[in-house]
């Protein structure tokens, strides 16, 4: 990790009609890291995310993305930078009329051009990387489960060898030792794959166990990033709350004993 920022987020204000939702928000993510954006149900959290890739307009501020201004960029710098991420977005999204394989070829077609086979046999490669079976390959999204929509999804993101992946709530739906499973691929790639990962969560374990470090959102605002422990220490009443509740004791305590 040589720590210099991958996303970097100044004042920025994004509203719908008269609502305000995030209200001056300012971060960083640093190469190489993984790191966990938490709030509250309808804090804004995916509406950062859908605004840092261009999908919701902002009102003010700031985004830089792998070096660029994307608020300032022209088409043809926004797509060399698109080019060179991949997003997870919750529920997988997946195309429901391509089979998985298919699925993951998507953004192969939209921006390499390659022969078919060569296609095939990168896209088989990415699905094995995630660890689903070469038997389910031609499967459609309807027939898979949750927990393979997710890896179908993940692959579809690395299609294009990114440097930077969103996941949007990646174990949001999987029962705990697929969702602990799923924390160990996530974390196995961004270190095999040298990946900077920025990730949505509800999940207090996937925080625990894989985040480098965190970022909290209220009242439209970063109210306060760094590692567990300075959420642990942060006096705003929505951190403390959720970093030092009871849910969270039930977890530091269950951690603390499965430790060797
Ligand atoms: N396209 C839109 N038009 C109007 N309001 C929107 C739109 N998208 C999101 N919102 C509003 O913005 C707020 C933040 O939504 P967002 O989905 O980002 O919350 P979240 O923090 O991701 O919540 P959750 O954890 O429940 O997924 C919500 O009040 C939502 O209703």
């Amino acid at each position: 990790m040589n720590g210099d920022p991958i996303i970097d987020v100044r004042d920025l204000v994004v509203g719908f009609g008269p609502r305000t939702v995030l209200d001056g928000v300012s971060f960083d993510v640093k190469r190489g890291e993984i790191f966990g954006f938490v709030g509250g149900s309808g804090s804004g959290k995916s509406v950062l995310l859908r605004t840092i890739i261009g999908l919701i307009p902002r009102r003010a501020g700031s985004i830089e993305v792998l070096g660029t201004r994307l608020d300032q960029a022209t088409d043809e710098q926004r797509q060399s930078v698109e080019r060179r991420w991949g997003v997870l977005f919750q529920q997988g999204a997946l195309f429901s009329s391509l089979t998985a394989l298919q699925n993951v070829q998507f953004p192969m077609r939209e921006y390499l051009d390659l022969p078919q086979r060569l296609m095939d046999e990168m896209a088989a490669a990415k699905l094995d990387m995630v660890g689903f079976r070469r038997a389910d390959h031609h499967k459609m999204p309807s027939e898979l489960s949750g927990g393979m929509t997710k890896r179908v999804a993940l692959a579809r993101a690395l299609a294009l060898d990114p440097d930077l992946v969103f996941l949007d709530e990646p174990t949001s739906g999987l029962d705990p030792i697929s969702a602990g499973d799923f924390d160990t691929l996530i974390r196995t790639l961004q270190r095999t794959l040298g990946l900077t990962v920025f990730m949505i969560t509800h999940d207090l374990e996937s925080l625990h166990t894989i985040a480098d470090r965190v970022g909290a959102l209220a009242d439209g605002r970063v109210v306060a990033t760094g590692s567990i422990a300075d959420m642990l220490a942060s006096d705003h009443p929505w951190v403390s709350t959720y970093f030092r509740g009871r849910r969270a004791s039930a977890l530091t305590s269950r951690l603390a004993n499965s430790e060797p």
